[in-house]
């Protein structure tokens, strides 16, 4: 049996905030409370840091080909940032293609993870068509797979794009199944059209990705999706929200009570459209769809994080190098592969600046970061908390740290950083997964290959209770 017990750090939930000893026995907290006898356990001192779960991040990209070339991080580089970053779960995006069967794609999937992943990762499933031989084969990648989130994308024209027929019968499949549908919620049949009328007015230049990718765009698509929704009673999350537009929808949705969640990510919340205007097609770094909007959009996020109108924070992680791989849109801004380096730095720039800001108070940040991705995604209590019988996922979180992110120190593999120089208060100082370190006093301590890959529960079935005793309302 191994024993540890972690002292003298002030633990913090998405419910609460105070002082106790963790004691984890083989990978599981068995018991929370003051001045817990050390019973042969090895201590780990948390003096002047919080005692935060580990982060839950429902959005990466790893090992993902996308836009004719492949992301530059992948299970093993990806998990080690994300871990660096106080992250100890991922749920990854599986490409599927059209007329392949759902379990190939699994399995490549599974290839790509199995010997790399240094902590635990779960599997999205994209749906681009529902053939008789997909609608089939979707239940049982459901149950056996236990891959209870499905993707649809209603953007990127003739690669991943699905009809809204095909959205609909989802939503159907969905509500049968006990399945969250996540949507990119972008109108593609009209940005293609916008593209196509850039690039003949000699439009070519990065700036010109955002012009033609329009916040009113991804408003329609969103509205679109929950009007479908709603009509088949089902459960809906909108990945990566950008602006008032989306969020708006999202928030009106919620107050009708149908179940609609939304995300939003890192870089809409600390970067803006004026990013891609920067001089020798350094733009091209901060190409990510839906594009980075006006400045004012990011108060509107945060106050929707802070009001319950979105719920999560996503990393959308899709690293591409700029040299050789961003650069490949260069006289062509459709070609500069979309999505940036974000999977190490969400966790912090969301304590920074939220809670040091005072956008978000400390539970708040708990559960955007963690808890309710935990939640929507079939993983609590196991993953999501500090409880007894949950999984020791644990960050030591040291927030007297004032530190600047940058490429130079950054653990991803790819050759920029998209805060290059911002300063940010707060550093995971050590990281345990299932009570391993992964991350111990700032080095990484891990294995490849360490990470479990995770069976998820259904849609509002908490992994504590019988199957579909619980219902959704422990997700608000
Ligand atoms: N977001 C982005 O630009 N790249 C990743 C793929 C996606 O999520 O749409
Ligand atoms: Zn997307
Ligand atoms: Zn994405």
């Amino acid at each position: 049996m191994t024993r540890k017990l972690i002292r003298n750090g002030v633990i913090v939930t998405a419910a609460d905030t105070y002082k106790g000893d963790i004691l984890i026995e083989n990978g599981v907290i068995t018991a929370i409370g003051l001045d817990l006898p050390a019973a042969g356990a090895e201590i780990i001192d948390a003096s002047g840091c919080y005692v935060f779960p580990g982060g839950v991040d429902p959005h990466t990209h790893l090992d993902m080909p996308f836009g004719g070339t492949v992301t530059v991080d992948d299970f093993e580089s990806g998990t080690i940032a994300a871990a660096f970053g106080g992250t100890t779960t991922v749920i990854d995006f599986c490409l599927t293609s059209k007329g392949e069967p759902l379990g190939k794609a699994v399995d490549i999937w599974h290839a790509k993870s199995r010997d790399k992943a240094v902590i635990d990762y779960g599997f999205h499933l994209m749906v681009s068509e529902l053939s008789d031989a997909v609608l089939e084969e979707l239940p049982q990648m459901i149950e056996n797979e236990g891959i209870t989130s499905l993707k649809v994308f209603m953007a990127y024209k003739n690669t991943f794009q699905a009809d809204d027929g095909t959205l609909f019968k989802t939503l159907q499949m969905a509500k049968q199944e006990g399945a969250l549908v996540m949507v990119h919620a972008e109108n593609g049949d009209v940005i293609e059209y916008l593209v196509e009328q850039a690039l003949e007015a000699g439009q070519t230049d990065p700036i010109y990705h955002a012009l033609t990718r329009p916040p009113e765009l991804e408003g329609e698509a969103t509205g679109r999706a929950i009007y479908l929704t709603e009509l088949t009673g089902a459960q809906l999350y909108v990945v990566h929200v950008t602006c008032a537009e989306a969020a708006l929808k999202i928030a009106e949705a919620r107050k009708k009570g149908l179940r609609i969640y939304g995300e939003t990510c890192p870089q809409y919340l600390v970067l803006d459209q004026s990013y891609l205007e920067k001089p020798d097609f350094e733009g091209a770094k901060y190409v990510w769809s839906p594009p980075l909007r006006e400045a004012w959009n990011q108060e509107v996020l945060w106050s929707a994080l802070a009001s319950g109108g979105l719920q999560t924070l996503g990393s959308d992680q899709c690293s591409f190098n700029f040299k050789g791989q961003k650069e490949l849109g260069r006289g062509d801004f459709s070609k500069i592969p979309n999505g940036g380096p974000t999977i190490e730095d969400r966790f912090t720039l969301l304590y920074s600046e939220g809670v040091e800001k005072g956008r978000l108070t400390l539970n708040q940040f708990v559960d955007i970061v963690s808890t309710t991705s935990a939640k929507l995604f079939g993983l609590f209590p196991r993953k999501g908390t500090i409880a007894v019988g949950s999984d020791a996922d644990i960050v030591l979180f040291d927030p007297s740290v004032t530190r600047t992110l940058s490429a130079e120190t950054h653990h991803m593999k790819v050759d920029y950083s998209a805060f290059e120089g911002m300063e940010v208060k707060g550093e995971p100082v050590s990281v345990l997964s299932r009570g391993e370190f992964v991350i111990r006093d700032k080095r990484f301590v891990g294995q490849a290959g360490r990470g479990q890959y995770l069976r998820r529960s259904r849609f509002g079935e908490s992994a504590a209770s019988p199957a579909a005793a619980q219902p959704s309302g422990s997700v608000s």
